[in-house]
């Protein structure tokens, strides 16, 4: 449905991403792992299409791009919780593709909105500013804005930090439903045994993509040590 082929991504002189090939099957819940400043919200990004991609390494399959088949739920602590809006206002985005009322909402878009909400369990909270919500709350609405705006290919970006355990098996079992049903769903994570439940594919990424498979042919003790030791042995010494 989408990949990217020999993607590299500087930021400046700094290399990100350094030649990346993957691609994202209909029907399948893939995980994206790996240790803090691995690449794996760039790799989103770039898919995305929030970050240039000079080189034309994505690419989508007829019909497709990022506008009509993408529903990408970024990092919840990158957005601004304190915007006057309402959850309705936010999750109408997802059908609207803005806030505000350039494109007045058809009786559709609402019905797919109202659907969205009772599917994420926060319809009872609609009226409700978002900056009043916690934090599972906010995963919450998020995952209704995506799932309104019905998209083919849906990334998200650390959907479970913040959110207890009973709601992360919530967000789990739905983003698997959504896979059953046929879409791409692409979810960055550190939760290796979540991930394991859940999805039928782990990529581990460090700068490269380590290892591409099911859970079982890539949690072996080489792959995990090529993604994380180097990383980890850094963060310890720069928090000591
Ligand atoms: N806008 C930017 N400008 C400069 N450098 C950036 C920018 N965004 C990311 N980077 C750097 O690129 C590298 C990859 O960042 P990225 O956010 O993709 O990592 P990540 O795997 O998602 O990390 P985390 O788990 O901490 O969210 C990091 O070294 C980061 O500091």
């Amino acid at each position: 449905m989408l990949g990217v082929e020999n993607l590299t991504v500087r930021y400046g002189t700094q290399v990100a991403l350094e030649d990346a090939t993957v691609r994202f099957e209909a029907g399948t819940f893939s995980a994206v792992i790996g240790p803090n400043g691995a690449g794996k919200s760039t790799l989103l990004k770039t898919l995305v299409g929030l970050l240039p991609d000079p080189a034309g390494r994505v690419r989508f399959d007829p019909g497709h791009t990022a506008q009509n088949c993408v529903s990408y739920v970024p990092q919840q602590q990158t957005l601004d919780w304190a915007f006057p809006v309402t959850v309705w206002d936010v999750a109408m985005m997802g059908r609207t593709g803005r806030l505000g009322w350039l494109r007045w909402p058809s009786r559709g878009d609402r019905e797919r909105v109202t659907a969205a909400l009772r599917e994420t369990g926060v319809y009872e909270l609609r009226h409700r500013h978002i900056g009043a919500l916690s934090g599972g709350q906010r995963q919450r609405v998020l995952l209704a804005r995506m799932l309104a705006r019905d998209g083919h290919l849906l990334l998200l970006d650390e959907p479970l930090t913040g959110v207890d355990a009973a709601t992360q098996e919530q967000l789990m079992a739905l983003l698997r439903a959504q896979a059953d049903k046929g879409r791409a769903v692409v979810m960055v994570t550190h939760d290796l045994e979540q991930a394991r439940r859940w999805c039928d594919r782990i990529i581990l990424v460090n700068r490269r993509i380590v290892a591409d498979g099911t859970p079982d042919e890539v949690y072996t003790p080489r792959n995990i040590e090529a993604t994380f030791s180097a990383s980890y042995l850094g963060h310890t010494h720069a928090e000591a």
